[in-house]
């Protein structure tokens, strides 16, 4: 589609100094920002960069994206998009040594979770402990380690401005403090280009997220503002944000639109009516002509995501209507698959040399899975968990048989021996099949399989292909596939969505389907929790927007006949 430049956006060209564009989603922010870059390409001296700073690396795909079909192959060399924990480790990394004498050291997420679950005392603390006196800074902590570096070294703020002289910051509205002293510092030094929308903040309930983050900049740093208000170039039809707006105004009635449907069922017909709206909503997209649509199916809470999964796998009947099985990913706790992917990637180590040492690898990697498993949700299942597995890993050292059944079957299995070939994705194939015939370890096999959303497939086939040249075997595996699903988690650009995926709604935020279903469940994933927030549910609504405006074409909402109505009469 051809890009249409009004006055505004014209005025927006022109402008010198820091400048804010505000607007609501689909309004055309990116797109602007990556114009402007485009006309500062050619006043760059030889080695500046434009900088473009986002929150995720969904965002970042998406400006990416952008790039791609806005900018030649030489300007796209010429700009920097990266989220804010690449820049601040990349710049730790290399100057993070002014600040305590030593170089620093990362804790990774993986690591801190785990560290933090075995801490007694207050994490808080001891992280920030950690990062002052020892150089190790936990994930969360890097942004804060930055804003101290450049706040003390007027040198490197100078390098910076110099290196970049226009930094671009995305989604300004959820910016915390510790980026909010970064951009603040870097605006002395280079000019900003922040883009924001007020209602699109859903991070709000954090302590360190202010909600009147966006005026600060206005009195601290005076940016020209530009509002483009409700343009709307994502779906151009305009029903579905008009809808999502009288969502989160609470405005009755909702209006009556083409591209958005409500659906209520009874909880009896909860599991056909979720299936049916998927498949309903992937076929009316085809008939519009996309050959292969990307949906995404949105609930508030894991459980119901995991519900949803559940679902979709299994066939259904609606009005005598055969439903098939969905083919679906999910979009999940990415430190889960990485773990699981650890599990499998230890089988790998296997070799027919004695099989104990390296079935309690495996047993330990397992206990490591439910280990990290806990610390996100604490449960019992989890630890009773970990304890078993621990103790089979124990067992199977010593030279006696695990008690657990899981245990004797990988040890049973490592002791036939599993033949691989030296062709890494059949082996991985090999070796993560047997997590699906062992007992109880259904959920590590799901987990893994959910290692391809990873971009590091090629990645973890060419280390382990390397592997297999230089030893004739995978030792080693463990640790390649851990290094570089964590590098890679961190780090790299999002997936292209495609097909049908499940995520939950905050992590929706910042990516862009062809369809959205969204469901609330009966218990869980509530769209409105009194337990959780007092109505009018302010931060529900504007939850509810972010996710019903990821759609461009279609999006129907599921809900039971009893839930509280999505606005007040
Ligand atoms: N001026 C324009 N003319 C035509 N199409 C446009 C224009 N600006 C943006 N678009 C198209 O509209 C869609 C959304 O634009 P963009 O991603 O820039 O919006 P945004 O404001 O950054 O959205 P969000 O806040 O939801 O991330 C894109 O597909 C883009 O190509």
């Amino acid at each position: 589609m051809p890009i249409e430049l009004d006055e505004q956006r014209e005025a927006i060209l022109d402008a010198e100094g820091h400048i804010l564009v505000l607007g609501g989603p689909g309004a055309g922010k990116t797109t602007i920002a990556l114009l402007k870059a485009k006309s500062l390409f050619p006043h760059l001296q030889p080695g500046q960069k434009l900088l473009f700073l986002s929150f995720s690396r969904a965002a970042v795909r998406q400006v990416l994206k952008g790039c791609q079909a806005l900018l030649t192959a030489e300007e796209r060399r010429a700009i920097e998009v990266k989220t804010y924990h690449a820049f601040c480790l990349e710049l730790l990394q290399s100057h993070g040594k002014l600040l305590t004498g030593r170089p620093i050291t990362i804790l990774f997420p993986t690591q801190e979770r785990l560290e933090k679950a075995r801490f007694e005392g207050d994490w808080d603390e001891e992280r920030q402990h950690l990062a002052l006196d020892q150089a190790r800074y936990c994930f969360d902590l890097l942004a804060r380690g930055v804003a101290d570096l450049i706040e003390r070294s007027s040198r490197l703020r100078d390098l910076l401005g110099s290196c970049y002289p226009t930094i671009i910051v995305d989604e300004f509205q959820d910016t915390d403090d510790e980026q909010w002293r970064i951009v603040k510092e870097l605006a002395s030094v280079a000019c900003v280009f922040c883009l924001a929308d007020r209602d699109q903040r859903i991070f709000d309930y954090r302590d360190d997220i202010d909600p009147r983050r966006i005026e600060s900049l206005q009195d601290d740093v005076a940016p020209r503002t530009f509002d483009l208000g409700r343009d709307n170039h994502r779906s151009p039809h305009g029903g579905i944000l008009r809808y999502a707006d009288a969502v989160l105004r609470n405005l009755y009635p909702l209006p009556d639109v083409d591209d958005v449907k409500l659906v209520h069922c009874w909880p009896n017909a909860f599991s056909s009516t979720v299936h049916a709206a998927v498949l309903w909503t992937l076929s009316k997209l085809r008939r519009q002509g996309i050959a292969s649509p990307s949906v995404a199916v949105l609930a508030r809470s894991n459980r119901l995501v995991e519900q949803i999964s559940g679902i979709l796998s299994e066939p259904h009947q609606y009005n005598g209507t055969d439903l098939p099985p969905i083919d679906h990913s999910v979009v999940w706790d990415a430190e889960l698959s990485a773990a699981a992917g650890a599990v499998v990637a230890s089988i790998m180590e296997w070799s027919d040399s004695g099989a104990e040492l390296p079935v309690t690898m495996t047993l330990e990697a397992i206990a490591n899975y439910y280990e990290l498993k806990n610390a996100t949700s604490p449960s019992q299942a989890a630890t009773a968990n970990v304890r078993k597995f621990k103790t089979a890993a124990e067992k199977v050292r010593e030279g006696s048989t695990p008690r657990n059944n899981a245990g004797k079957e990988l040890l049973a299995a490592a002791e036939q021996g599993l033949e691989f070939k030296g062709d890494p994705i059949a082996d991985w194939r090999a070796a993560r099949g047997l997590l699906q015939k062992v007992s109880h370890l259904e959920e590590l096999y799901r987990q893994s399989r959910l290692v391809r959303l990873f971009r590091a497939t090629d990645t973890i086939g060419g280390g382990l292909a390397d592997l297999w040249l230089t030893k004739g075997n995978y030792e080693g595996a463990t640790q390649l596939v851990s290094r570089t699903l964590e590098h890679e988690r961190l780090i790299a650009a999002d997936q292209e969505p495609s097909g049908c995926m499940l995520m939950s709604m905050h992590k929706s935020k910042g990516k862009e389907f062809d369809g959205v279903v969204i469901v609330e469940g009966a218990y869980a994933g509530l769209f409105f929790d009194p337990g959780r927030e007092q109505p009018p549910f302010e931060r529900s609504r504007r939850l509810l927007r972010v996710a019903i405006t990821r759609a461009r074409t279609n999006v129907i909402i599921v809900r039971q006949t009893n839930a509280h109505p999505l606005t007040d009469q």
